[in-house]
């Protein structure tokens, strides 16, 4: 008879990777539960300095969009939080759904929101290189920030007028002056907790922080990132929506806030 293959090894249709990590034990997205987060008087405010000439370039690469930064140098950083020393900004990218109704990654009390942006950043200081920091507990931390459904973004929709060049898999264009400051909310408040990436390799190296205040963005920019496609040129055309991974449980993890 043949073996039923456990839910484990079920492959989510898009990454095709594995929905859970065996003995996987601080696995990302999470569900945060605002009422379980437990506020730390010892968290440090985060400090961002980015230096917008580090803008390198925006490409597609098939399964979101990311605008990468040069990250040979310390000029584009963030400092304090949950961190214990600075972390280099190498790119951003986002997730979002088919419709309004879902695409972050990150739900907060079981509500999705309708996109999340996140920020990856790299110990630069313990490690030599991004690959090397990406196999460690304390190598990656990602800013994430929720996008909602309400006025028009400024900061955005310059990356909005790129995204028709970029509309296939593997297209790339120059993006030479970007400060990513704009898509961050200046409130300071933020949750953070230990996790994983939520793409392969999904490697439980990040120090996730994340926004408690959301971003308004309007409808029309919410669906040029839908007009994106997972599919190279000349490919069946397929829609890039609902680029994001399952919640993961919790396990033995608490998850922190900055404020009360
Ligand atoms: N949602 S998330 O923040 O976890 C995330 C999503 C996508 C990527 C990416 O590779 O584009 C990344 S990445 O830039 O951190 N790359 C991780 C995979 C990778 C490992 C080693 C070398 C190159 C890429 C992170
Ligand atoms: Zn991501």
């Amino acid at each position: 008879a043949c073996t039923r293959k456990n839910r484990n090894d079920a492959l989510h249709p898009l990454w095709q990777s594995p929905l859970t990590i065996p003995g996987g034990t601080r696995q990302s997205p999470i569900n945060i539960q605002w009422r379980d987060s437990v506020y730390d008087p010892f968290l440090k405010p985060l400090k961002i300095s980015y230096d917008p000439t580090t803008c390198l370039h925006i490409w597609n690469n098939g399964y979101s969009f990311l605008v990468e930064f040069d990250d040979s140098t310390d000029k584009s950083i963030i400092i304090g939080g949950p961190l214990e020393n600075q972390y280099r900004l190498k790119q951003f990218h986002f997730h979002w759904g088919a419709i309004n109704e879902w695409g972050s990654e990150h739900t907060v009390d079981s509500k999705f929101y309708p996109a999340e942006l996140h920020l990856v950043h790299w110990n630069a200081i313990a490690y030599p290189t991004f690959e090397e920091a990406v196999m460690e507990g304390n190598g990656l931390a990602v800013i994430g920030v929720f996008l909602k459904l309400g006025a028009h973004h400024e900061g955005l929709q310059t990356l909005v007028d790129a995204l028709p060049a970029i509309k296939h898999k593997d297209t790339v264009i120059e993006f030479d002056v970007f400060d990513p400051t704009c898509l961050i909310p200046s409130c300071p408040d933020y949750w953070t907790y230990a996790g994983s990436l939520t793409t392969p390799p999904l490697t439980e190296s990040v120090t996730w922080i994340i926004k408690k205040k959301p971003i308004e963005v309007d409808e029309n920019q919410l669906e040029a990132f839908r007009m994106l496609l997972f599919t190279s040129d000349g490919e069946e055309e397929k829609r890039m929506v609902d680029n994001f991974r399952p919640l993961q449980p919790l396990m033995n993890r608490t998850v922190r806030s900055s404020f009360q």
